[in-house]
């Protein structure tokens, strides 16, 4: 269930905590935020290399004393679910609360999590609602199906991402990249531009790029972009319900016009996406036609091999040798685009955020980019070399991990821990409370890229390390978020140094993934002259699309 790419980087939540944890680090006391001040690594690291060197402790929402009560926390949940949290949330194995007597469980320990998500899958599939809520948008795609359907969709889709893809995409992430690098170098050095516009622009060229062959310019993709922001800024409404686990909130939570809106905003998107794929989707169908009456048999047509996933998608059979129709194709694309830019660049975001405030560690970074590209362009093998980079990103999704939680709904009554778990309950399990779960690691606030070097930090990233989630529903871009990201990562560090803007606080929250109330805006300088930068300057920077 690993990517193959960085065998690790998911390691099932399968151990019980090592004993030797350190005992519980508290958030910090810094009103209404966690602390956001440097603290030195506490001793019991287990021996890192680097462990001198005050250690980043990023702000996140001060965690309350006790947990408030029903109507409360559903006031705000509905703001962010990261705000609805409360101190024992981050060191309990097992929570179980009723939710307007609804049973909502909250699973923190790794031998609990397998459970529901590997050992007992089948017992504990998506959450009804949240498939109902993103119907509008992703229709039945593979995001939010379970059994039959399902398992059909996902043998489907693996061959997209499968490791021989990824070269494929390399090249069109580069260019993204570069185009990326073009917008930075014409702003004047020392600006300060909020980098989540920035990587949500870039992580969409990406996807556009490769699922589609075109880079995301143009009116259409303007569009796409401005009406995605719109679904985006609503879904967490929309998607409260499933942590409650009630659709009768539905109505309480969203007045209609809001979600006449989001349906509105999905219905564009799905157009415009639509448009774009019909004449692929109708040329491919006549050619597989043409190949059948001439050969008797679709599966013998001669084509050249898939140039994107878009092709991929089209050359997909199920077990009974059908194709995608095209809604399911839509389905798929338009979840492939909000799946696969919206959690890379809530990842980008952060990993610029803890760079910024751990200038050691971002002097690494850089060093270690220099050392393997020199003044080439990174290729795909240089990806491998950069070690330190990958850590650095491995870190960033522990403490900003994109999908802050999974819903799950009991399928049948079932017991885990000392907890009987009734058919119909809500099941949580959380990667943002389980990698800073007091137990599972030690100093868990601290941004320590290091940790993975240690002992005790490969084993809690064996048993307690799942942002790309786990078992048969683990993420299928994992490898292409990786790629992606270490790629962008060591692009930017060649180019520019990010500082802190002073007295701009990042505030995250928890809504569709862990993103900024006020976005991050972050200093950014030039390491080079702008002749040296950039070398796809034939297309012109599209305009900077809007914040999700
Ligand atoms: C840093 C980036 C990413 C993170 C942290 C991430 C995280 C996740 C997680 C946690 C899940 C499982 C959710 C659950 O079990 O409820 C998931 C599923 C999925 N992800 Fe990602 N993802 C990332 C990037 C991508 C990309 C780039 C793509 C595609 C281009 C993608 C496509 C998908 C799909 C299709 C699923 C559903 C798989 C299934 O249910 O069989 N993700 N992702």
């Amino acid at each position: 269930m690993r990517p193959a790419a960085d065998a690790d980087a998911d390691a099932p939540a399968n151990r019980a905590a090592p004993p030797d944890q350190d005992p519980a680090t508290g958030p910090g006391t810094a009103p209404g935020h966690a602390a956001a001040d440097a603290q030195p690594a506490p001793a019991a690291s287990g021996g890192c290399p680097h462990a001198a060197a005050p250690l980043f402790h990023p702000a996140y929402p001060q965690p309350r004393a006790n947990r408030a009560g029903g109507w409360r926390l559903f006031f705000q949940a509905r703001h962010s679910w990261l705000h609805a949290l409360f101190e024992r949330s981050y060191r309990m194995k097992m929570g179980e609360v009723r939710l307007f007597g609804h049973p909502v469980y909250m699973v923190n320990e790794p031998a609990w999590v397998r459970h529901a998500m590997v050992d007992a899958v089948a017992r504990y599939p998506k959450h009804r609602l949240l498939g109902r809520a993103l119907e509008p948008l992703l229709g039945r795609s593979i995001f939010t199906t379970n059994g039959a359907l399902w398992q059909r969709q996902r043998r489907m889709m693996d061959p997209a991402f499968a490791q021989a893809r990824m070269a494929v995409a390399f090249p069109r992430m580069l260019q993204a990249g570069q185009a990326m690098l073009a917008r930075l170098q014409a702003l004047p050095d020392g600006a300060e531009p909020d980098m989540e516009i920035e990587m949500t622009h870039v992580t969409a060229d990406i996807i556009f790029r490769t699922i589609l062959s075109a880079p995301m310019e143009g009116e259409d993709a303007r569009r796409i972009f401005a009406a995605f922001a719109e679904f985006q800024a609503l879904a967490p409404r929309l998607t409260l319900p499933v942590v409650y686990g009630l659709g009768w909130l539905a109505p309480l939570i969203v007045p209609f016009w809001q979600v006449r809106r989001s349906r509105r905003a999905a219905a564009e998107i799905r157009g415009l996406l639509g448009a774009i794929i019909r004449p692929r989707y109708d040329a491919r169908r006549a050619a597989d036609a043409a190949a059948a009456a001439s050969a008797g048999d679709t599966a013998a047509r001669a084509d050249a091999a898939p140039r994107d996933i878009l092709d991929s998608l089209l050359d997909a059979r199920d077990d009974a040798g059908l194709p995608m129709d095209f809604e399911e194709l839509l389905d798929e694309v338009a979840m492939l685009f909000l799946a696969g830019h919206e959690t890379s660049a809530s990842a980008l975001t952060w990993a610029l955020h803890l760079l910024a405030n751990a200038p050691e560690v971002q002097r690494r970074l850089a060093d270690e980019v220099d050392r393997v590209l020199g003044d080439r362009e990174p290729g795909p093998d240089d990806l491998r070399e950069l070690v330190f980079t990958r850590q650095v990103f491995r870190e960033t999704l522990r403490l900003f991990p994109p999908v802050g939680f999974f819903a799950r709904e009991a399928a049948e009554d079932d017991r885990m821990r000392d907890k009987a778990v009734p058919r119909g309950a809500t099941v949580t399990i959380s990667p943002w409370l389980i990698h800073r779960h007091r137990e599972w690691w030690s100093h868990p606030d601290a941004f320590d890229p290091d940790r993975f070097d240690t002992e005790a930090g490969r084993a809690s990233l064996r048993h307690a390390y799942l942002p790309f989630g786990l078992g048969p529903r683990v993420c299928i871009g994992a490898n292409f978020a990786l790629q992606e990201a270490t790629l962008l990562l060591a692009m930017l560090a060649r180019q520019h140094r990010v500082e802190p803007v002073p007295g701009h606080v990042p505030e995250p929250v928890g809504r569709l993934t862990v993103r900024s109330a006020n976005g991050v805006r972050l200093r950014l300088w030039r390491r080079r002259p702008p002749a040296a930068a950039a070398s796809e300057p034939a297309q012109s920077p599209a305009p900077n699309p809007p914040s999700p």
